[in-house]
């Protein structure tokens, strides 16, 4: 295509955070950015994911402090959940972190933005609201939505996934949670700890990619909340509006109020001319090289809906991998080595770079493990979370990846990070004076103990040994 025919350098379509980030970026580097988006600028960690749900925890944390009633010599007698003004905290966090988002911010860095729902009409051409738009670049970042199972009856319920949960008018009196990864497992305790009956049904290992004793101490602390845990796959639905029954693969029924189906992603894609021109999808996603390129390699696929990992930070690193890649014509590739995640139940499950398992799977005998326990930080003892652990997983004194459960496991993450990518070493981490009393210095204990016999040894003691002796004898 001759360039006078080009409206723009790069067409961007969608504006959640992959799709923000790629066009900010790009534009910032002065390119001309056509940013396309149907609904509401933020996309779903706005509007239907991390921002609600990260409110909606906040507010069950303080529920749950009330309902357990004298700590520390304090009393929160009386306390009582409002629904409404749980609701009114949700919106009010989205509403302060939306102007981070707004079109207006994005239309400053230099962007055009194109409202409606967009169509690609040729490898190069992207129709919206009538307009042609045409680029050598093009950026998708369209997201995903709910994965809803074939469950028989189940399209005739009102049933909830996150894109309507966080507009309920009531508290779900007995809310059954389908899924047990990250969003049935937040919003399980959640909605516990805020009031409902909680059943969660899970047809494999919740937190399946998360390692087995963090999880596991998750799973104990929401049974301890009151969350109730079914191991099976839900295969019917029936009832109405308030009454909904679900039955199980091995027979058993399921009652509840309400059904909030988390069993993962579909990612977005299909119907917009992509099969047409030919473009390769994945098991779940348009498939992608490490640059994120498409089959198609002029089209980049970033975010929720290419295969691969779904979360903000993800999403966020695509995006701005993509506009130098475009801007500066720098090939960047993902490194997944140091990829960190957080369940932000209480207590969280973090976990950054391999688990135990897949570190055994690629290194064998060479794993080494180093447990901290929570208990015997000073910090969590009196704040009374003691419960929790940091699990380093080396090979030989190399961090190849960290698994952490316990309160504020994701802000322990960073260190970790950047000592897996070799920013920092263990002996650093081990080594770094930290402020007092932090859980920083679980992760430091963790990193120090790996070096521990070497520091300890008896070649060092001899050195030791010596230097006494002498200075016994000449002063
Ligand atoms: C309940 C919940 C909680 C979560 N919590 C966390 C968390 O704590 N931490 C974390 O890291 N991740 C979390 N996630 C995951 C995170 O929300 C996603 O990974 C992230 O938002 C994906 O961003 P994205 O840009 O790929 O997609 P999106 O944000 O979905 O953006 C895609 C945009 O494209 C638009 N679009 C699609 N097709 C078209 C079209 N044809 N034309 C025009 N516009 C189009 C859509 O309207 C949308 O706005 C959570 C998810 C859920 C569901
Ligand atoms: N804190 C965070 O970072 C955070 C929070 C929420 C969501 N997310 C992201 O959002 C995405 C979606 O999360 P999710 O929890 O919906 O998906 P998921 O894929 O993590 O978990 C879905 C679970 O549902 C189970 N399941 C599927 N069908 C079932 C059935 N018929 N009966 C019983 N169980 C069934 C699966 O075995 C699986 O464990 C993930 O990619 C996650 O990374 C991240």
């Amino acid at each position: 295509m001759p360039s006078q025919t080009y409206s723009h350098d790069v067409i961007v379509i969608g504006a959640g955070a992959s799709g923000l980030t790629a066009a900010g970026g790009c534009a910032l580097f002065g390119l001309k950015v056509a940013l396309v988006e149907h609904a509401a600028f933020g996309g779903e960690c706005l509007n239907h994911g991390c921002v609600p749900s990260k409110a909606l925890i906040a507010a069950a944390k303080r529920a749950h402090e009330g309902k357990r009633g004298a700590r520390f010599g304090v009393s929160m007698e009386g306390a009582k959940v409002d629904w409404g003004g749980v609701r009114a905290h949700v919106e009010a966090s989205i509403a302060t972190i939306a102007p981070h988002d707004d079109p207006a911010r994005f239309e400053a860095m230099g962007c055009e933005i194109f409202r409606g729902t967009a169509r690609l009409t040729g490898p190069r051409t992207v129709e919206v609201a009538g307009q042609t738009l045409a680029a050598p670049r093009i950026v998708l970042a369209l997201g995903s939505e709910p994965a809803v199972p074939p469950i028989e009856g189940l399209a005739s319920l009102p049933y909830l996934t996150n894109e309507n949960l966080f507009q309920l008018d009531r508290l779900p009196s007995r809310l059954i949670v389908l899924g047990g990864g990250a969003v049935g497992m937040e919003m399980a305790q959640a909605f516990c700890r805020l009031g409902s009956e909680v059943t969660l049904v899970e047809r494999g290992e919740i937190l399946s990619r998360d390692d087995r004793e963090s999880a596991a101490l998750a799973k104990a602390a929401m049974e301890a909340d009151g969350v109730r845990f079914v191991s099976g796959t839900a295969v019917r639905a029936m009832g109405t509006a308030g009454a909904i029954a679900l039955t199980l693969d091995d027979g058993a029924v399921i009652e509840g109020s309400h059904v909030l189906v988390a069993t993962g992603r579909k990612a977005r894609g299909q119907g917009m001319g992509l099969e047409e021109l030919g473009m390769t999808f994945g098991s779940n996603g348009i498939a992608v090289d490490a640059r994120r390129r498409t089959s198609l390699k002029h089209i980049y696929a970033i975010g929720d809906c290419r295969d691969g990992p779904r979360l903000t930070h993800v999403a966020g690193y695509e995006g701005s991998n993509v506009a130098l890649d475009i801007s500066l014509g720098v090939p960047t590739k993902v490194d997944w080595t140091a990829l960190p995640w957080c369940t932000y139940t209480a207590p969280e499950v973090g976990q950054v770079g391999l688990t135990e398992t897949e570190a055994r799977k690629t290194y064998g005998d060479k794993v080494r493990i180093v447990r901290e326990h929570f208990s015997d930080n000073d910090r969590a003892v009196t704040e009374g979370a003691m419960e929790g652990q940091l699990k380093l997983i080396m090979k030989g004194r190399k961090l190849v990846g960290a698994s952490v459960c316990g309160e504020g496991a994701g802000d322990m993450l960073l260190p970790l990070a950047q000592t897996i990518t070799g920013k920092a070493g263990t002996f650093a981490l081990g080594s770094a004076v930290i402020a007092y009393p932090t859980r920083g210095e679980i992760s430091k204990a963790g990193a120090f103990a790996a070096w521990e016999p070497l520091v300890f040894s008896a070649p060092v003691k001899r050195i030791a040994r010596a230097l006494a002796a002498l200075r016994r004898r000449f002063g």
